[in-house]
Order: structure tokens, then C-alpha cells, then sequence
């Protein structure tokens, strides 16, 4: 805060036309936006200003046209070097006096600068530090020296957000720019950020102790942005669908972020394979690639979050910042300039982000020319599990719909309260609400049916719980994911095989053995029933593809069954459908292992059956004269069993599967269900054994092989 007796020695420009003058005298703009002169004024003023506002929104502005307004230095602490290079570079060719600070900077350089702020007369208006910088006490005694001269007017922290929720794992020495409150109590301070959540910018303020701050948001609304989602649960093939969006849109200037390298090396060989001007963002290629892109060599770039991060900051969003630097600023010198692509018509999502805030900034990069632009949110079941199980140790499983009022939930995730109105038909949400209706109807039931995981919120109305809570992942939980933590061993089984393999010595003996899988698959069970586990079966699950693969094996078994009955009609297609459904509705939510088996023992089972059990079984009318099955119509998805709703009716014969043959249905049958109705019951691993362990206590006189015989055989067979 400056002294009444300085602010008036130095005369500074407050009133508006004043400053409009010097803003189109210098960068040719014809008016303020929005909150910028609010911002400017304050600071002039000598108050402290915290400043919100989405990025290209015109932040530099806030402190450059300060550092005109008045004789004396502005410091502005920004978190890359690139983005201090690329200020300076723009404020020279404007005729302003501008210079950075950095260790990348030959010794004469810094010497001139350092020259030229010790003579007590600066020419220099704008002067850019890193905040290691700022914090060291030679580079703090210097500060206060200029400042005893009375030639500190501001002191600007770009990026503040780095001090909170980034600044904690990235810039811890963000933290240290609190002491500067401590040294010159009497600056005005001005943090400015595109991407502080209603807790960062209370972190922010407190952090930077600034003292009765002006706050100031602008509205984070991208009006030129369209945001659409799409449910890959309902798509045929996810790839096939970008790879025509991307068409239909022509040869637009794309980003495509992915989640994990394989899906990014894919997807991207899939594009460019269909025609699409597209490289993946790997670790291998990335340099290459990315100057392919900026130079609109290349018009999609695919990448995976953690490149996508590189991205950013080549559009000027402080995330990673080494990244950045080792690339951009080592490995390409001089190429800072011109990074920004203004022309990003599209934005997709393949997997869900992090969080809203990663969504926002993400979604952002499109349209910074403010022409129409897409951003485009694929939505996946098995993205949110998988995202669930990244950012784990999930506190906040409560998750509301991305479904309604895209824009809406994205600005009330920052705070921002806006009438739905605002939207104008600019989401998909809004645009096409029976056709979202449908999609989400579609959506739930195929959740419901594949009873994918506990929770999912599809809601046709905004919950109004303080927008807490979101498809996306608070930042918070972001702390503990990295990509090292996306794996692909989320499938059940594996992690049965995984936890059998490494802790199961391999001269275990059989109980040992036998009791230590059987624990392991209780556990495994046992978490996926309180859906809290953290390997999730999503490998395991029974796909659309699967089942369809299952279909076409049972209609040839069914056909083959025709073929060899001979006096039998029967309506293949339903039929198939009749008793795939059949083996989906029984073990569909067990798992591919347990399908798997059910399917195949169906298919045994047409290879011996006669007619009365085959038109029993699909429940024909023998009457007519032409048996047709007709059921077109999937029969209602009964409850499925769970592993431990089993039927208690198993018979250790069946158990056995050794006592018989196993290619006759004899040796699959239930006790109570007659030959013709019934299908093969599977065990799972625990009840076999139980059964087992109550057998091997039993004289068995039908079995005519030991049960340790049996037994092996079994496992040889499983
Ligand atoms: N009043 C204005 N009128 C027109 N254009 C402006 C105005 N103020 C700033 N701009 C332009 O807006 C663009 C973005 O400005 P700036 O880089 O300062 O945004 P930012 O808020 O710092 O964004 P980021 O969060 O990406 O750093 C620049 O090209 C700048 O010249
Ligand atoms: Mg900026």
C-alpha cells in the first residue's frame, strides 16, 4: 500500500480515460474487458486485488498497463520461463521496456538489468522473476532498495494458483513469495489466475497475505465453446466414432486427450490409418510431434494426460512445469514463440478428466480466437472406474451427473452462479434434450444390467448440493494419482493370479494352496460386493462384443443340433438369443470366466441333447406342427445370482466333473431340475472346494479316481 505522500509525488494515471489512452497508445486495444480496469485502478490505487479470470481473458493486462501509468518497476512473478520470454519478447516489440530474470540468462545480461535498477532511474518498466528467485534474501534486499527509492509500484503474481493446489507438488517455492508481505508491507500486490476453485482462491489470498483484498472474478463462461458428451457404453466403436467426428469437422486443428499411452498410441494410429492428419504425443515422438502440430503440419495431436500437460504449457498453462522446460525451453531454444494455436476448432475428451478444473482448462484450449469451437466428452463406464481407482483413496464418491447443463455445472464448479439460460442451445444439454434423454435411458439401463459399479447418477435435474461434487474428481483426490498409478491389472482374476503368484511359495504344498486361492478369491469377491475394491473386474466383465461372440457359437451349435435331430424347426436367431440371455442373466455379473464356462457347457450340452429336452429347454410348443421360436424379445434380466445366492442344490457330482464324461449332461445336472431344463451349474472356486473338503470326508463309491486325482484334474481343467 502505497503512502499518500508517494502516490502523489508520482501522480499516477487513475482515471479511466487516462488509462484507455495508454491501452490503445501501446497495444492497440480499444476498450478494457471486463474486470481489467477494475483491476488496474485497485492496484494503482495501492489496494491489493486478487483477479480471476479464465485464461486468455486478458490478465497481463492487469499489471502491464500499471507499469505504464507511472514512473518506477513493476515485478511480476510467473512460474516459466517460456511464458516470461514470451511476454518480454511481445512487450519490446511494442516499444516497452521490458526484461526477465532467469538462470537461463547470460551473466552479461543480468548485470545490464541489474545496472540499470541500481541507477536509480530505471528504464525498465516490467520485470519478470521466477518466484526461487524472488524468495532468495540477495534478490529481497535488492527489492527493498528499489523500493526505498520509491521505485516499487506492484509486485504481480501470475499463475497464483501455483502457490495452493499446484503450487504444493510443482512450485513449492510459490509458498515462499508469502514473506514478501513481510518485506514490502506497503506494495500492492495483485494475484492473478485462471483456475483458482472457491478453496484455492481463499488459499491464494491467505497464502499471499494480502490485506482487504478488491476480489475480482470474470464470468468463465466460453460463450464460443459447444460442449457435447457422448456414452461410449452406447457406441459400437468408440475409435470409429471420433475418427468421423474428426471427419465431419474437416481438416480442423484437433486435440485428443486420452488417459493412458496405449490408448493414446492406438487411437491415434486408428485415426491417422482412416484418413485424419493425426499424430499420438508420445514419449518416443513427442518433440517431433508437437512442432508437427504447432506448425499445423499436423491438425489432430493425440496425447495422454501427462503429455497433454506439455501441451498446455506450450498454450501458456502452467502444469508441468520441468516438462515444459527441458523441452521447450533446452531441447528447442528459441521456439517459444508462436506455440499458442488460437485455431483448436475441437477438444475431445476420450477419457474422463480429472477433475472439472482439469475439463475446464483442457476444453479451453479450443476457440481462443473466439470462433465457434467443440469440446467433446466421451463418457465410459469403465474410464470412470478406472479414473475411480487413479485418483482412489476416493473421499468423494458422491458424483453428480455430467449430463444436463454442461455449461452450467462447469461454471458452478467455480463458483459461478449462472441462469441456465445462458447456455443458448450451446450444449448438448440444451440443444438436444429428448435426445440426451434417450441416450441417458439407454445408458442407465445398460448400467443396471451390467451392474457395472454401486453408484451412478444420472440425473435429469441439477443437485443443488453446492456443486461439490461432480463426474470429475475434486482436485484434492487428484494429490494421489499420477499416470504411474494407472494400471492395467484391474482385472479380478489377474489379481487373484497376481496376489497367488507372488505370495504363494511355489513348494506349497496342495492345502496350502487350496486355501490360500480360496482366500484370495473370497477376498476378491468380497470387495467387488462392497465395491470397494481396488482391482476391479472391469477386465472380467462380460462385454456387448462377448456376448454377441457367444450368440454366434450357440447358433451354431444350434444349427449342428438341427442337423443331427433332423425332425426339429426351430428359429435359430431367437433361440441363440434365448439361451445366451439365459447364460448372461446366471453368471453375465460373475464374470467372462464364469460366462465363459456356462456358455460353453450350453454348447456341450446342444451337442448330446434330444428333441423333447432341446424344445423343453427353449420352451417350444411340440404341439404345432412346425415348432417356431419366435421370442424375439430378450426375456427380462432376472436378478442374476450372486456367487453366494448359488443354488444350494449342487451335487458333488456335478461338482466332481469327473464322474462321467464331462462332454455328457449328465455330469453337469442338478438334483432338482430335470435333465431337459436345467443348465450346468458352475461353482465357484470356494464352493468346489467345500464341497469337496464334505466329499473327501465321504465313502464315495462312484467315483471310481481318488479325490486328489479328481481334484488335480480339475485344476488342470480350470
Ligand atoms: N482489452 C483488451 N482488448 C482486446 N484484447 C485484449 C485486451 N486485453 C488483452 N487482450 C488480448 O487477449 C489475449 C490474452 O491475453 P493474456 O495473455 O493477458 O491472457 P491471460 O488472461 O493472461 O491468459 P492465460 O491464462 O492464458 O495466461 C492477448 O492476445 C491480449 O493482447
Ligand atoms: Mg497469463
Amino acid at each position: 500500500m502505497q503512502s499518500t505522500s508517494q502516490t502523489q509525488k508520482n501522480k499516477p494515471l487513475h482515471e479511466k480515460e487516462a488509462l484507455v489512452k495508454l491501452l490503445r497508445w501501446h497495444f492497440g486495444h480499444a476498450q478494457f474487458r471486463d474486470k481489467q480496469l477494475d483491476a488496474i485502478q485497485a492496484v494503482l490505487s495501492g489496494r491489493d486485488c486478487f483477479c480471476l479470470m479464465p485464461t486468455g481473458g486478458g490478465k497481463s493486462m492487469c499489471y502491464q498497463i500499471p507499469a505504464l501509468a507511472k514512473p518506477g518497476i513493476v515485478l511480476v512473478v510467473s512460474p516459466l520461463i517460456a511464458l516470461m520470454e514470451n511476454q518480454v519478447i511481445g512487450l519490446k516489440e511494442k516499444g516497452i521496456a521490458g526484461e526477465f530474470l532467469s538462470s537461463t540468462q547470460t551473466m552479461q545480461v543480468k548485470t545490464k538489468i541489474y545496472e540499470d535498477l541500481d541507477s536509480g532511474k530505471p528504464s525498465l518498466r516490467l520485470l519478470y522473476v521466477t518466484p526461487e528467485l524472488t524468495a532468495t534474501p540477495g534478490f529481497m534486499s535488492k527489492l527493498k532498495k528499489i523500493h526505498s527509492r520509491g521505485l516499487l509500484n506492484l509486485v504481480a503474481i501470475d499463475e497464483a494458483h501455483c502457490i495452493s493446489s499446484w503450487g504444493h507438488d510443482f512450485r513449492p517455492s510459490y509458498r515462499k513469495l508469502s514473506s514478501l508481505r513481510n518485506y514490502l508491507p506497503d506494495v500492492p500486490i495483485l494475484a492473478l489466475t485462471a483456475t483458482a476453485a472457491p478453496k484455492v482462491q481463499k488459499d491464494v489470498m491467505e497464502s499471499l497475505c494480502l490485506q482487504n483484498p478488491l476480489v475480482l472474478k470474470s464470468s468463465f463462461n466460453r460463450p464460443n465453446l459447444f460442449y457435447e458428451v457422448r456414452y461410449k457404453d452406447l457406441l459400437d466403436d468408440a475409435y470409429a466414432d471420433l475418427c468421423s467426428v474428426l471427419k465431419s469437422n474437416g481438416d480442423t486443428c484437433a486435440i485428443v486427450y486420452c488417459l493412458e499411452r496405449t490408448t493414446c498410441d492406438e487411437l491415434s494410429a486408428y485415426l491417422s490409418a482412416g484418413g485424419i492428419s493425426c499424430a499420438g504425443l508420445n514419449d518416443k515422438a513427442r518433440s517431433s510431434v508437437l512442432d508437427d502440430w504447432i506448425s499445423s503440419r499436423k491438425q489432430v495431436v493425440v496425447a495422454t494426460v501427462a503429455f497433454g500437460l506439455i501441451l498446455f504449457q506450450a498454450l501458456h498453462v502452467y502444469l508441468r512445469f520441468d516438462d515444459f522446460l527441458s523441452f521447450f525451453c533446452f531441447e528447442h531454444p528459441g521456439s517459444c514463440t508462436g506455440i499458442d494455436r488460437k485455431d483448436v476448432r475441437l477438444v475431445c475428451h476420450f477419457n474422463i478428466p480429472k477433475s472439472m478444473e482439469a475439463f475446464y482448462q483442457e476444453s479451453g484450449r479450443a476457440g481462443r480466437d473466439q470462433l465457434p469451437s467443440k469440446s467433446l466428452l466421451y463418457y465410459g463406464m469403465d474410464d470412470r472406474r478406472r479414473m475411480e481407482f487413479i485418483l482412489s483413496k476416493n473421499q468423494s464418491k458422491n458424483s453428480q451427473s455430467f449430463s444436463t447443463r454442461e455449461r452450467k455445472k462447469i461454471l458452478e464448479s467455480f463458483g459461478e452462479q449462472i441462469p441456465v439460460s445462458l447456455c443458448k442451445n450451446s450444449c448438448d444439454a440444451c440443444k438436444h434434450p429428448n435426445l440426451l434423454a434417450k441416450y441417458l435411458g439407454e445408458l442407465t439401463s445398460a448400467v443396471l444390467q451390467k451392474n457395472h459399479f454401486s453408484q451412478i447418477f444420472i440425473s435429469s435435474q441439477d443437485r443443488t448440493d453446492g456443486g461439490q461434487y461432480s463426474e470429475f474428481w475434486n482436485r484434492d483426490d487428484e494429490a494421489s494419482g499420477s499416470e504411474e498409478d494407472i494400471s492395467d491389472c484391474d482385472d479380478g482374476i489377474e489379481a487373484v493370479k497376481k496376489v497367488a503368484n507372488s505370495k504363494l511359495s511355489t513348494k506349497a504344498g496342495l492345502n496350502e494352496r487350496i486355501n490360500f486361492l480360496q482366500h484370495a478369491e473370497e477376498s476378491y469377491y468380497r470387495n467387488k460386493i462392497s465395491d470397494k475394491q481396488v482391482n476391479k473386474p472391469s477386465k472380467n466383465a462380460v462385454s456387448d462384443v462377448l456376448r454377441q461372440g457367444s450368440k454366434e457359437k450357440l447358433l451354431n451349435a444350434l444349427r449342428q443340433a438341427q442337423q443331427r435331430l433332423r425332425n426339429l424347426t426351430i428359429e435359430f436367431e431367437a433361440s441363440a438369443i434365448f439361451l445366451e440371455n439365459e447364460c448372461y442373466n446366471k453368471y453375465g455379473k460373475s464374470g467372462k470366466s464364469f460366462y465363459y464356462s456356462q456358455v460353453a457347457s450350453t454348447i456341450r450340452w446342444l451337442s448330446t441333447a434330444n428333441s423333447i429336452e432341446l424344445t423343453n429347454r427353449l420352451g417350444i410348443d411340440t404341439d404345432s406342427p412346425s415348432v417356431n421360436f419366435i421370442s424375439k424379445e430378450e426375456p427380462p434380466a432376472a436378478p442374476s445370482p450372486s456367487l453366494e445366492q448359488r443354488p444350494a442344490q449342487i451335487t458333488g457330482k456335478e461338482l466332481d466333473g469327473s464322474c462321467g464324461s464331462e462332454n455328457s449332461i449328465g455330469a453337469f445336472q442338478t438334483e432338482s431340475e430335470s435333465p431337459s431344463t436345467s443348465l450346468p451349474v458352475i461353482p465357484s472356486f470356494s464352493e468346489f472346494v467345500n464341497r469337496r473338503k464334505v466329499k473327501d470326508n465321504q465313502p464315495n463309491t462312484s467315483c471310481k479316481e481318488s479325490p486328489k486325482k479328481n481334484f488335480d484334474k480339475r485344476m488342470r481343467l480350470q
